[in-house]
């Protein structure tokens, strides 16, 4: 783990967490930062990537770097997403749209960060001498700006938009927000199948977690400028209550998936698959990609780390569908493991909050640009030009080709 901060600048995720946890409410850090029960899966997703070594090459002209990539068969500057996280607003007022406004842009030049930087231009004043960088952001349903105040805020046309549903017993209210996602232009459906119940985050019990009055989950807002959903929240409720009382737990593969795919023509990809059987069912209904996660560790405790699950799902896809993965992703190095283990892009949730928290839409913006030049650094310093270039073989894993060789095993007159 980095040291915190020196000069108060943020040079890497870990400073920005340092810097959040010191700065947010107590009861917000608290659901920012916990996960479910003994936390046990949420310290793992990080602790996990130090097991996979790297094992550069050399002497590879790495002058230029590209980190263009396709997903879903659409052009992406970068395999760097954002996952669907609720209530941006708690970090800052620019919520969604700080966030959104700050994917796309980042400065291509220098590959590193300056001295200059560091001393603040960038971090009060994102510099716009810049290339337009367009990925991926998903958009929670339970966002505090309205879904097509969060698209109509980007300018990129490289930037895709995907939105993330809970489905809820009352099928009306999700079907609404299919429409209103397609109507303003998201181009796939997250369907979040890892949380039928709320995990049990023992932080936010203790804390009886609320957001403040002044969080509006905008896309349930009826009458509002633009929401027209039905989902209010009872003083009495608990954000956590709510969400158990309205979500579907009876969501099947054969009713629930099939009913999607009934009310729209929009890719379906499903958010918290961890294992082969339920890749292999992905594929046979129809989904077009999923996301290997286990929701930050928020969930069910004690799941593999994700990209220790990783492998055993792209290996039942096997190329059929798409595969990314999210979870502890904090360095560039974690985002080239990712790669390099078969996830097509991967996906950070509590960096941008910390970003948020930090300094808005430029705190998001530094954030994503401080992991797109380590991910750039990274592929240099692993003899990577292409994103292409970073597959197995960049991997060393005790059991994993190629094998490590015991001491003594070479000849001795070496
Ligand atoms: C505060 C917070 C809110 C989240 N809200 C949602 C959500 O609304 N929908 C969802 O599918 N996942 C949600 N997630 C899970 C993230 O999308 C993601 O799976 C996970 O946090 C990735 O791990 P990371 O935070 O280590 O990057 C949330 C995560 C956090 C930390
Ligand atoms: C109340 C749950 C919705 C947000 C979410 O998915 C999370 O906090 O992890």
């Amino acid at each position: 783990m980095a040291a915190s901060p020196t000069a108060g600048v943020p040079v890497c995720i870990d400073d920005f967490e340092a810097i959040a946890k010191s700065t947010l409410p107590a009861a917000t850090w608290g659901y920012y930062t916990s996960g479910a029960n003994d936390e046990d899966t949420l310290r793992d997703n990080r602790e996990a990537f130090r097991k996979y070594k790297l094992r550069p090459r050399i002497l590879r002209d790495v002058s230029k770097v590209n980190t263009t990539t396709t997903i879903l068969g659409k052009k992406a500057r970068t395999p760097l997403c954002v996952a669907p996280c609720a209530m941006h607003e708690l970090a800052h007022p620019d919520g969604e749209i700080g966030t959104s406004k700050g994917q796309p842009i980042y400065q291509k030049q220098p590959l590193f960060i300056s001295t200059e930087d560091i001393n603040g231009s960038i971090v009060n004043q994102p510099k716009m001498a810049v290339a337009d960088l367009g990925s991926v952001m998903i958009l929670s349903t339970y966002s505090t700006k309205a879904l097509e105040k969060v698209i109509a805020a980007n300018s990129n046309p490289d930037t895709h938009y995907w939105f993330q549903l809970y489905v809820y017993k009352e099928r009306g209210i999700s079907e609404k927000l299919v429409r209103r996602a397609e109507a303003a232009g998201f181009e796939a459906l997250v369907l979040t199948v890892d949380a039928p119940v709320l995990g049990r985050r023992l932080l936010d019990a203790r804390n009886r977690f609320n957001p403040p009055p002044y969080i509006r989950l905008e896309n349930f807002i009826e009458g509002s400028a633009t929401g027209d959903g039905t989902l209010d929240k009872s003083e009495s409720e608990t954000f956590g209550e709510t969400f158990g009382n309205r979500g579907d737990a009876g969501l099947t593969w054969e009713e629930g998936i099939a009913w999607l795919r009934s009310i729209t023509k929009l890719p379906i990809i499903l958010k918290g698959v961890l294992t082969a059987e339920d890749t292999e069912l992905a594929v046979k209904y129809g989904c077009a990609g999923v996301i290997v996660s286990n929701h930050g560790g928020r969930q069910l405790d004690g799941v593999l780390a994700t990209i220790d699950a990783l492998p055993e799902v792209v290996e039942a896809a096997n190329g059929r569908i798409e595969v990314y993965m999210d979870g502890g992703v904090r360095k560039g190095t974690d985002i080239i493991k990712a790669l390099a283990l078969g996830a097509r892009a991967v996906f950070i949730a509590r960096p941008i909050l910390y970003g948020l928290a930090y300094n808005g839409e430029a705190g998001a913006k530094l954030a994503l640009k401080i992991l797109q030049d380590e991910l750039e650094s990274g592929m240099a310093l692993s003899g990577c030009r292409d994103i292409n270039d970073i597959n197995e073989s960049l991997i060393h894993f005790p059991g994993h080709q190629p094998q490590p060789r015991r001491l003594g095993y070479y000849p001795s007159k070496l």
